[in-house]
């Protein structure tokens, strides 16, 4: 059956070009493409099945409470979600009216970057340091990135259950932040220079050694087969899912 697919910023560098992945899907239909200053009704999501929000993170979550009242499936790419945020999603799946209703929110889509999380998660509890870099365009307007906040909080609780304790760190001056953001422990670099488009460098290290694990997306195009994986899938599911890594056998 033909998944009718509505975009909600839709005029957008992600939303455009996930309305053109969506066209050239095989059983999917763009019906209704929405940005900033539509309203989100029955009548705008043209009997869409699922929505796919990429806006921005001051408008997502209501964005996903209002499609999930209108009976949607929704996928999501926007960043800025916390626990807190999470949780008022799954409260909202359990209500009877949105039963059988399912939500997935990703940090990133894009095959290369998922590996890199789950190799970074992997790795942190054999390495006595551990710092994530986050270097896009200058266009983005949070920092620091979705992906890299996720990353942090993987490599911090995979230290955790290693007993790993804090990473070593004998900085007592830094008036000007130069240690970067401090997420559960883990410090985050941001970097925004023209002609990038999205790129994460996990560095880890041992006394006389050291491992770097990079992801570099160069085109948007390289988040749409988990885009367009996550529209087909998200119908079969129910309640929250988070990370794509949940669609993905990453065993082996
Ligand atoms: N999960 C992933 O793989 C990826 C996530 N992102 C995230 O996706 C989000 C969007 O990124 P870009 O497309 O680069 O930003 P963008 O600024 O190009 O697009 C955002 C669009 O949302 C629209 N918008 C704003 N408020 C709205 C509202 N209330 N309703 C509907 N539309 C609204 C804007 O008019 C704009 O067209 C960001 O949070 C970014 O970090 C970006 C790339 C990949
Ligand atoms: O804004 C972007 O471009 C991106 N945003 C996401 C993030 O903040 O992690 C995903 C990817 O890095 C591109």
């Amino acid at each position: 059956m033909t998944i009718r697919v509505a975009v909600i910023g839709a005029a957008g560098r992600m939303g455009s070009t996930v309305c053109g992945a969506v066209e050239q899907a095989e059983g999917m239909e763009l019906v209704a493409r929405l940005d900033a200053g539509d309203e989100i009704s029955p009548a705008t999501l043209a009997s869409a099945r699922v929505a796919v929000d990429f806006t921005v993170p001051d408008v997502t979550e209501a964005n996903v409470h209002a499609l999930l009242d209108a009976g949607l499936d929704v996928v999501v790419g926007t960043t800025g979600w916390d626990e807190e945020a999470y949780d008022r999603v799954r409260e909202h799946l359990a209500r009877p009216q949105a039963e059988g209703r399912s939500v997935l929110i990703a940090p990133n889509f894009a095959l290369s970057a998922v590996l890199a999380m789950s190799l970074a998660a992997k790795a942190a509890r054999y390495f006595e340091s551990a710092e994530v870099i986050e270097l896009h365009h200058p266009a983005k307007v949070d920092a620091p990135s979705g992906t890299a906040v996720a990353t942090a909080r993987r490599i911090a609780a995979a230290r955790a259950e290693a007993g790993l304790g804090p990473v070593p760190d004998a900085t007592e001056s830094d008036p000007d932040g130069a240690r970067g953001a401090v997420v559960d422990g883990v410090h985050v670099h941001a970097v925004r220079l023209r002609g990038l488009t999205a790129h994460e460098e996990i560095v880890l290290g041992n006394p006389g050694e050291q491992l770097t694990i990079r992801t570099d997306c160069f085109d948007r195009s390289s988040f749409m087969p988990g885009v367009i994986l996550a529209v087909r899938e998200v119908g079969g599911r129910t309640g929250l899912t988070i990370g794509l890594d949940q669609l993905i056998d990453l065993a082996g």
